[in-house]
Formats: C-alpha cells, structure tokens, sequence
C-alpha cells in the first residue's frame, strides 16, 4: 500500500480528481481541465492538462495511458503512451493526445480523457564494464527465431 499525494490546482475544483472507475480497475481515469471546449482536428496534437499535482513515494512512477473506448470509437490515444510521470515532478500532470481518427473530436472540460496506473520501479544501477555475460541467444534478435 503506498500513500499518494493530490493538490488540486487553482481553478479547478469543479473538475474530478483521478478515480477508479471500478473497485479494482487498474487505472484511474483523469479528466480534462480544459478551460473551453478543446478541439482536435484529425492528426492534431494537444498537451491537455489534468488540474492537478501529486507526490508519491520515489520508488513508484505513474504512467499515462490511453483509454481503449477513446481509441476505438475516435482514434484519440496518448501520443507517448505511456507517459512517465516520476515521483519528483510536482508539476501539473498533464496528457498528450493525438487525434488519429478521420473526424475532429471535441474534449469537453471534465471529461475523461486517459488513465493512470502507478508502477513499481526497481532501484538499479548502471555500470560500465569491457565484456558481458554470454547466452545463448548472444547478439540474435530482431526476429533471429524466425516468423
Ligand atoms: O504524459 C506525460 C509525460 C510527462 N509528464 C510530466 C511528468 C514527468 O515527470 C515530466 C517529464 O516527462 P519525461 O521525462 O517523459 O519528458 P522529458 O522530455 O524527458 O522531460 P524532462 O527533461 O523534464 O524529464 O513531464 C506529464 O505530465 N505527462
Ligand atoms: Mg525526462
């Protein structure tokens, strides 16, 4: 169980904040703090803020997906899904959407327009070294196995 801190930003007490759409939904759907009506024409990029900030603990990340319905129905997804939100940003969280879809579609303020799943991330560190372990695999990828 980890803690997770929200601060809503000023402005935006009508807009949710993250939620669960179900008990054990693994996302929690983020709203659009669009001040108007935000159109996004097909192929158009918008950086859509969610209205708030967070703190979590370091060894967690928070990824921005898409939602598959916005997807499906309209071709709008997260251009650099996922987005990575590490626990020492105190910014505004913010969605990246793109229109793939053949019509305009309109993000209307409050509505749901990504999910967040918090992950777990492995304390590692890099090192240089001249020579790596061996494998059998070796340097074979890309498709090395065949089809
Ligand atoms: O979908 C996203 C992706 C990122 N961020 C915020 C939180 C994240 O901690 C910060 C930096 O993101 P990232 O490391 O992906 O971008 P960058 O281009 O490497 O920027 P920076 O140089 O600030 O790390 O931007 C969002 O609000 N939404
Ligand atoms: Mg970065």
């Amino acid at each position: 169980m980890y803690p997770i801190q929200l601060k809503r930003l000023p402005g935006n007490e009508d807009v949710a904040l993250p939620r669960r759409m179900s008990e054990a939904a693994a996302g929690f759907d983020l709203h659009a703090a669009v001040t108007e009506p935000l159109v996004l024409a097909p192929g158009e990029r918008a950086l859509v803020p969610a209205g708030f900030a967070m703190a979590m603990p370091a060894e967690l990340e928070a990824q921005i997906r898409p939602r598959s319905g916005l997807a499906y129905k309209h071709g709008i997804t997260c251009l650099n899904t996922p987005g990575t939100i590490d626990a020492d940003y105190r910014g505004e969280v913010k969605v990246l959407l793109i229109n793939l879809g053949q019509e305009p579609f309109t993000i209307q303020r409050g509505e749901r327009i990504a999910q967040m799943v918090f992950q777990r991330v492995p304390h590692v560190w890099l090192e240089e070294v001249d020579a790596l372990p061996d494998t059998p695999r070796g340097e074979g990828g890309f498709g090395h196995t065949g089809k």
